[in-house]
């Protein structure tokens, strides 16, 4: 007997889950590889070069880590995570961006700061393993559909259980497809994402942004998230 479509749903489901534990636990003992100095000589050898083309990184063995930072972003599945990602590192065009299976990033370098910005794809069966990434973030950006109104509930509700986690981690939400018309302004999304209920603990940023390259604002929106993101970084 041909196995029915929920066998299917549900193995794939247990194939995404297991792809993404694999993966989760291949980043970390990546990270842990860097921080605790154990890269290869080889490793070491083309990581300092290229710390060396950025000025302001000061390559001193005990001062290789400190312009080190990581961002965390996170967001429900077609938030714009992949777009934003695209966009602050690249000047070339993309088309669609594909969902995120598991996890992607992409490093900047600016004002002497490498920044790694770690997207956790958005999707219900990767959204359980979000938090287990709060521990190394310095930031934490979350993207809001800012058109999709229907889950903002859900978005909210993703939001404060990570914020939960982690009371003082300095949070930037991205009001995100402010270019479509029928996106929420910032401050009904300051309101129904419960934004005014967050304590002082933390720094808190609300930036409406656009991840399409439709016109000047869109761009300078990402680049108001770029000097957000140094501007922050350096205080860590
Ligand atoms: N109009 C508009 N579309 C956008 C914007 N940002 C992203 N999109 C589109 O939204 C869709 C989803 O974008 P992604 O960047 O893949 O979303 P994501 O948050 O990475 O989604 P997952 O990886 O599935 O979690 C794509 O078709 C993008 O082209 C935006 O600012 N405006
Ligand atoms: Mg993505």
């Amino acid at each position: 007997m041909a196995p029915s479509a929920g066998a299917f749903k549900h193995l794939s489901l247990v194939l995404g889950a297991a792809v993404t534990a694999l993966g989760s636990l291949l980043f970390i003992a990546w990270k842990t590889y860097f921080r605790d100095g154990n890269a290869s000589s080889s490793w070491r050898g083309q990581w300092e070069q290229q710390l060396e083309a950025e000025p302001g990184c000061n390559l001193r063995e005990e001062e290789l880590h400190s312009c080190e930072r990581q961002v965390l972003v996170l967001g429900l599945d077609g938030a714009g995570k992949s777009s934003v990602l695209h966009y602050i590192s690249s000047v070339a065009a993309k088309g669609r961006a594909s969902p995120t299976q598991g996890f992607n990033s992409v490093r900047l370098h600016a004002d002497g700061l490498q920044m790694d910005l770690l997207e956790v794809g958005g999707s219900q069966n990767l959204r359980s393993y979000w938090n287990q990434y709060l521990t190394w973030a310095h930031v934490l950006v979350f993207v809001v559909d800012s058109s999709d109104s229907s889950r903002l509930p859900t978005a909210c509700q993703e939001l404060h259980n990570l914020l939960a986690e982690d009371p003082q981690l300095p949070l930037v939400v991205l009001a995100n497809k402010q270019d479509k018309s029928d996106a929420l302004s910032v401050a009904e999304l300051h309101q129904e994402l419960a934004l005014h209920t967050l304590n002082g603990q933390r720094e808190f940023f609300l930036l409406p942004t656009s991840a399409i390259r439709s016109s000047l604002a869109t761009a300078t929106s990402i680049l108001h998230l770029k000097s957000l993101l140094v501007k922050l970084l350096a205080q860590v």
